[in-house]
């Protein structure tokens, strides 16, 4: 039966290798820093043009499908995702690392259906990795298959998290119980790449068991959830129970084993969904 996603899917990898050359020119000279929720939160006019260069070129070939874009959000767009094709885009993802040419910046595109992400592709572009999965056809780095690792013991295990954006100190407290919690298990070590997508994309290439945060948003993990799942790993929430897209929090592991003993240790809190109906 043929892929009816199979062309959208098709753009959405040159698209974002499209991206990646825009991105790496900006890197070279034009990395002008405005703040977002924070001081710490970055946005740059890099991520406004190649937002809106990803949907225009979308609109151009599939006029019906609607979009959740980091950026246009932040301009006042819902992030409401409905049972239409969604395309759901963060078009730089590490913006902190953009501006301080820290190597890992990614375009995350996922693509959902009846709220279910259907393609994922997550373009590394100053590694250029292209990681890309299609729902039940498997997940590949540069067209090489994915597999995560085979590890069952949290103690042999490298953990991935991320401190986030926020400097409110209840918040900080809860990320640093958490993270202090799991590295004293003892895990091997534990590492951030600064960007969701890259962090998961390191879950589905075995290079780590794990990754966890609280304060994402369904832009930095849409497309690497599939990648994650394809890979063979699992996602769950911070509190054990299924994953939300929309509910900003997320556990991807290899298995259920790591999954569950990591999610021991998290000091859950629920920032406002993504989906919340503003005031
Ligand atoms: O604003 P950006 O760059 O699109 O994304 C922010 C981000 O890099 O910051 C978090 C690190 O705390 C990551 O989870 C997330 O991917
Ligand atoms: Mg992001
Ligand atoms: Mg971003």
């Amino acid at each position: 039966m043929a892929d009816l996603w199979q062309s959208a899917m098709d753009h959405a990898v040159a698209i974002a290798r499209k991206a990646g050359e825009t991105i790496r020119e900006a890197l070279l000279n034009d990395r002008k820093v405005t703040t977002k929720s924070s001081s710490v939160d970055l946005v740059t006019q890099t991520d406004q043009k190649v937002e809106k260069m990803i949907i225009q070129s979308v609109k151009e070939r599939f006029p019906a499908h609607r979009f959740i874009g980091e950026e246009s959000v932040a301009a006042g767009e819902a992030s409401n995702l409905t049972t239409a094709p969604t395309w759901i885009i963060d078009p730089i993802d590490g913006t902190t690392n953009f501006v301080h040419a820290f190597p890992f910046v990614a375009v995350s595109i996922g693509f959902a259906v009846n709220s279910q992400v259907e393609f994922g592709v997550v373009y590394s572009c100053l590694e250029d990795k292209m990681y890309t999965a299609r729902r039940g056809k498997g997940a590949f780095c540069n067209g090489e298959p994915l597999q995560v690792s085979d590890q069952t013991d949290v103690k042999q295990s490298i953990i991935a998290t991320e401190f986030g954006s926020s400097r409110d100190p209840e918040v900080v407290e809860n990320i640093f119980s958490s993270l202090r919690k799991i590295l004293c298990i003892p895990v091997h070590g534990v590492r951030g790449a600064g960007t969701a997508a890259v962090n998961m994309c390191l879950v589905a290439s075995g290079s780590v068991e794990a990754y966890y945060e609280i304060g994402i948003h369904v832009w930095d993990v849409a497309a690497g959830s599939l990648i994650v799942t394809e890979a063979g790993g699992v996602l769950m929430d911070v509190e054990g129970g299924e994953f939300d897209l929309m509910s900003r929090r997320v556990v991807a592991a290899n298995n259920k084993t790591i999954a569950e003993r990591i999610v021991k240790e998290i000091a859950a809190f629920q920032p406002e969904r993504d989906d919340h109906s503003p005031q």
